[in-house]
């Protein structure tokens, strides 16, 4: 399989604390690769490290075999890094459709006014309504984005993804506040999205990450202590320990 994403040993710390250290860890085309670990292990500086919010100590970031740790967070979105958050980035008052029509222009936020006139542009439409179709929510694209449920929401972000081009997904906690029913519903869509591009998945919930993962890495004080398949993880000892307790 083709590494579509590789960090090498990156490293950050703030002040005395250690938050990563030297991860390094790879997503393979069509995988799914979970990152478990306690609370403050250090998952979200991995992620901003790797998205280019957090530049590292030490260590890089490729992205199809080309070195991007100097690059923007942008130039990497424009790279086909495709970053869902753990808390939402849409326009609640906004429509789903002109939630992914922003991300189809690559526009921020703010320079919505300017874009409007993007409704009207037919490939650019044609564009968002297959992402919108794509995640199930072609019945809503006229719904104002805070009229949807929460899952439902969690299903547009993967849809303002989709209008990226995505070469990878980097997914932090999309399964957060769904409850074990919403969380069954997304598990499908995530599962099937590894077809389009892999994923990194920063995720708490033990059903998702069991049922999605092709491989689990394990980060414990910003260090990897153990990286395998979903069996070669529930079995590790040092990971039960440390992590997984009584979760089975
Ligand atoms: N900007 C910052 N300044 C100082 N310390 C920070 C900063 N960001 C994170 N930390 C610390 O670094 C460690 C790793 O935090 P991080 O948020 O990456 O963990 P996490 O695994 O994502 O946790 P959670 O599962 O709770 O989201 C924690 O001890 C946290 O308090």
């Amino acid at each position: 399989m083709t590494e579509v994403l590789e960090t090498r040993g990156l490293r950050k710390a703030f002040g005395a604390l250690q938050a990563t250290d030297d991860v390094s860890l790879t997503l393979r085309a069509g995988e799914i690769h979970a990152i478990i670990g306690p609370n403050g292990a250090g998952k979200s500086t991995l992620i901003g490290q790797i998205c280019g919010t957090l530049p590292p100590d030490s260590g890089s970031v490729h992205l199809n075999g080309v070195d991007v740790t100097g690059l923007s967070t942008q130039a990497r979105a424009g790279r086909g890094l495709a970053r869902t958050f753990q808390i939402s980035q849409l326009a609640m008052e906004d429509t789903a459709l002109q939630n992914v029509l922003l991300g189809a222009v690559g526009a921020s936020k703010r320079a919505w006014r300017f874009w409007r006139p993007a409704l009207r542009h037919a490939d650019l439409r044609d564009r968002a309504e297959a992402a919108l179709a794509r995640v199930g929510l072609d019945g809503h694209a006229a719904t104002v984005t805070a009229e949807l449920s929460h899952g439902q929401r969690r299903q547009l972000e993967v849809a303002v993804a989709l209008t990226l081009n995505p070469q990878v997904f980097i997914m932090d906690e999309p399964m957060a506040g769904l409850g074990a029913e919403g969380s069954a519903r997304l598990t499908p869509l995530l599962d099937s999205l590894r077809q389009e591009a892999p994923i990194l998945l920063v995720e708490h919930d033990m059903d998702a990450v069991f049922a999605l993962a092709d491989r689990i890495s394990v980060l414990v004080y910003g260090r990897i202590i153990a990286s395998g398949t979903v069996e070669d993880i529930r079995r590790d000892p040092a990971v039960r320990d440390a992590y997984l307790g009584d979760a089975e």
